[in-house]
């Protein structure tokens, strides 16, 4: 479990942005996933986690998938037996003003990886210009979860992928961790999804993983980081995303001009 690879890893002391950098460059090169806890002050994640649920109530969340993560057409539901909703999602861009404290998230994230890209090899051999937009999940707690996969199997243009979690007083028994696979089956890693974690890890073929079920509302915001020259590759050969969200794509650039201003 993550607690496991804390030992693995100890937390950087400083949380300033070039020791968290060295830390998250180490981690992702030597186990492929790196794991940041009380990634903010307790307040600003009591503030983010409180705008999530914000949105969840606002009703903005997309309704969540068939269970087995694919979405059904109006006729096709008719027919088949009713199916438990599963996860439900909402995308955000990361200027939005009425959730400053998930754009103040989007900006360190972002920070953070713009400073490992800084760093020798930092991002293990990947140049990191653009992200997607940032998606907020929601798992309603019916016992749902998202079965196991490969965030980017075919080169879609995402390296990197960025998972911060909110759920507070997470506890063993109501599930939802998240099963990162390892060619070994018997070290594979399970992430408890505690309030104010960060995590990160490689998209492809590295870190297939899946979330369990999950008997609590489970809230996760996720973003992904492209590489430029495979996401170069991916716009020519027309590998768009099943879900256009994914398509589009922030420079990090002016994010650099903001944070040096
Ligand atoms: C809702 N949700 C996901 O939760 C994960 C995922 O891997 N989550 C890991 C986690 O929350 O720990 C996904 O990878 C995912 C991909 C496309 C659409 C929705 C998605
Ligand atoms: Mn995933």
């Amino acid at each position: 479990s993550a607690t496991k690879l804390r030992e693995h890893f100890p937390q950087p002391l400083k949380k300033d942005l070039k020791s968290r950098a060295e830390f998250i460059s180490r981690s992702l090169k030597e186990i492929h996933l790196c794991v940041i806890d009380e990634l903010f002050e307790h307040d600003i994640a009591l503030k983010i986690l409180a705008e999530v649920k914000e949105l969840h109530s606002s009703g903005i969340f997309q309704d969540g998938l068939l269970s087995g993560g694919k979405t059904a057409s109006e006729d096709e539901e008719k027919f088949t037996e009713k199916k438990i909703r599963g996860d439900k999602i909402t995308w955000l861009e990361g200027n939005e003003i009425h959730v400053p404290s998930i754009v103040k998230l989007i900006e360190l994230v972002d920070s953070l990886v713009i400073s490992c890209g800084e760093l020798p090899d930092g991002l293990n051999g990947y140049f990191v210009e653009g992200r997607s937009k940032a998606m907020v999940a929601c798992y309603p707690g019916n016992g749902t979860g998202y079965k196991r996969h490969v965030d980017n199997p075919d080169g879609d243009g995402r390296c990197l992928t960025v998972i911060y979690y909110l759920n507070q007083g997470w506890g063993e028994d109501v599930g939802g961790k998240l099963k990162i696979y390892r060619p070994d089956d018997s070290n594979n890693i399970h992430v408890e999804p505690v309030l104010n974690r960060l995590l990160l890890f490689w998209s492809d073929g590295r870190n297939p993983h899946e979330v369990l079920p999950a008997y609590f509302t489970r809230y996760a915001i996720t973003i992904w980081y492209f590489d430029a020259e495979q996401r170069r590759r991916a716009k020519q050969l027309h590998k768009f995303e099943t879900m256009r969200d994914l398509d589009v794509e922030f420079a990090l650039s002016d994010v650099e001009a903001k944070r040096k201003e």
